[in-house]
């Protein structure tokens, strides 16, 4: 996994201080990064545009300019006059090499987009606005400094923002480049070294972006072994039972040894799949929500308080009986109305799923400050996994899980991890993890997904 930092501007502060490094040799790596890029990727291409606001982000651009001119057709457009002294400075050597300095923004092979970065600071005016559309108009390829311009440093879009293929951010990633909003915006994302490795310019974190090698499938390692070695899941099914007998599927798809779908009517299930009426005694996982709708409240907590691992999902996040339980070790997995109604019920906040979905980065770790011993696992375009104020980021999810059922299979991954004993965070990793890859992994097109297609790659990773 790798760091992801709220800001960088105290660790390039840091670069200064501590290693001696300047503000223009700084500069001069990330020009320089983008640069190799360039060269490496695009080497056939002709004509580069370098669009450069008035602060430091459009100083990168300017030494862009220099570093590609010659070796490519360089042009530079510069929105505002240089503000910044780095931005004077690297204006002045671009002028003694005589680069070309445009008015007129035109379809290049590439463009750069060096507008704003890190110090977006207020709404875009009509001029930037009508800037950034043009050039999102162009069928150019799109490389976004830093960040594409028009996302600020919560991650949010006013009104428009640069549309980038990719995305090279400097130094270090920022949390800004996960906000849902983002996801349509950053395009690939990969990060400049300042001068130093980034392991060196990199601090503590308590934010993670996840990998695909993070990911700990349920590999048998004992060869002594039998169905009771890998737990018993139970799965509560409710009104819905589709969403129950799905997640019961994906759980014994994911290893777990048993799984029953617990149900008082009698259920036409797969061979595979058990019923009970009642919670096994032998189940050493719960998985109850999905699909539950109308239930008997007394009943439910006393499923809810079997001491077993859990994962909880849909319906319940809407009962004030799920107050009950955030003192335990649980697994909860709301999408974002959902949580703004835990958040209400839990008296954190009364939010509307906009304000959350602007805001995903502040209240997870709200949440996660109240209630240490839940994980709680977000979900989204990027999914963030927060436990004792240690947040992960999975950014793998596509538009392909956006259908009925993907949640369902979701919850029978974690509930199948959790009865074969990974504790609740690596559950809900490696189960976050499994699902995006198996949803990237079906390649018909990204609209037909049905939850049986989504197990059937999950059995192929
Ligand atoms: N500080 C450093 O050592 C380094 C900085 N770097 C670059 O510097 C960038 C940050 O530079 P800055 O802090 O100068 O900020 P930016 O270059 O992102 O932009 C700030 C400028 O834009 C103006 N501005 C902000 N919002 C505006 C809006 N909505 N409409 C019109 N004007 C607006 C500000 O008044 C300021 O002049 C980073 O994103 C990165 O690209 C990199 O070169 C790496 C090293
Ligand atoms: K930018």
């Amino acid at each position: 996994m790798q760091k992801i930092f709220d800001e960088v501007n105290s660790l390039d502060k840091r670069c200064y201080e501590k290693f001696l490094l300047s503000e223009d040799l700084l500069m001069e790596h990330a020009a320089s990064s983008i640069a190799s890029y360039i060269r490496e990727n695009h080497s056939s291409c002709k004509s580069i545009l370098i669009v450069c606001g008035s602060g430091n982000n459009g100083a990168d651009g300017i030494t862009l300019a220099r570093l590609l001119h010659k070796k490519f057709d360089v042009k530079l457009y510069l929105a505002s006059n240089p503000k910044s002294s780095m931005t004077q400075l690297q204006f002045q050597r671009v002028e003694a090499l005589k680069i070309e300095i445009i008015n007129e923004l035109f379809e290049a092979d590439i463009i750069v987009d060096c507008l704003f970065g890190t110090g977006l600071n207020k709404p875009l005016d009509e001029k930037s606005t009508n800037l950034i559309n043009t050039l999102n108009s162009y069928n150019s390829f799109k490389i976004a400094c830093d960040i594409p311009s028009g996302i600020n440093n919560l991650g949010q879009v006013q009104s428009v923002a640069f549309e980038a293929d990719i995305t090279i951010t400097m130094g270090a990633l920022k949390t800004s480049l996960f906000s849902d909003v983002s996801k349509d915006y950053v395009g690939k994302i990969i990060v400049a070294d300042l001068g130093v490795e980034r392991e060196v310019y990199e601090v503590e974190s308590n934010k993670f972006l996840l990998d695909e090698s993070d990911m700990n499938l349920p590999f048998r390692n004992k060869k002594n072994s039998h169905k009771g070695s890998f737990g018993h899941l139970n799965v509560v099914a409710g009104c819905k039972k589709g969403a129950g007998i799905i997640a019961a599927n994906a759980a014994f798809n994911f290893g777990s040894g048993l799984v029953s779908v617990v149900c008082h009517e009698n259920l036409d299930l797969p061979y595979h799949l058990m019923q009970t009426h009642f919670i096994s005694e032998n189940c050493t996982a719960i998985a109850i929500g999905m699909g539950l709708g109308k239930y008997e409240t007394d009943e439910i907590r006393k499923i809810l308080n079997k001491n077993v691992s859990k994962i909880i999902d849909a319906d319940l996040f809407y009962d004030e009986l799920i107050c009950e339980v955030l003192n335990q070790e649980i697994v909860l997995t709301p999408h974002p109305k959902e949580f703004c109604s835990l958040l209400k019920l839990c008296k954190i906040a009364d939010i509307k799923v906009e304000e959350l979905q602007n805001n995903r980065f502040l209240y997870v770790p709200m949440f996660s400050k109240k209630y240490p011993k839940v994980t709680l696992l977000l979900k989204g375009a990027n999914v963030i996994i927060s436990k004792n104020e240690k947040l992960f980021v999975n950014s793998f999810g596509s538009a392909v899980l956006s259908k009925g059922g993907s949640g369902d299979v979701l919850s029978g991954l974690i509930g199948s991890l959790l009865a074969q004993g990974y504790d609740c965070l690596d559950s809900v990793i490696t189960a976050s993890l499994a699902h995006t890859m198996a949803a990237k992994n079906y390649d018909k097109n990204n609209y037909s997904l049905l939850p049986t297609d989504l197990i059937e790659e999950i059995r192929k990773l």
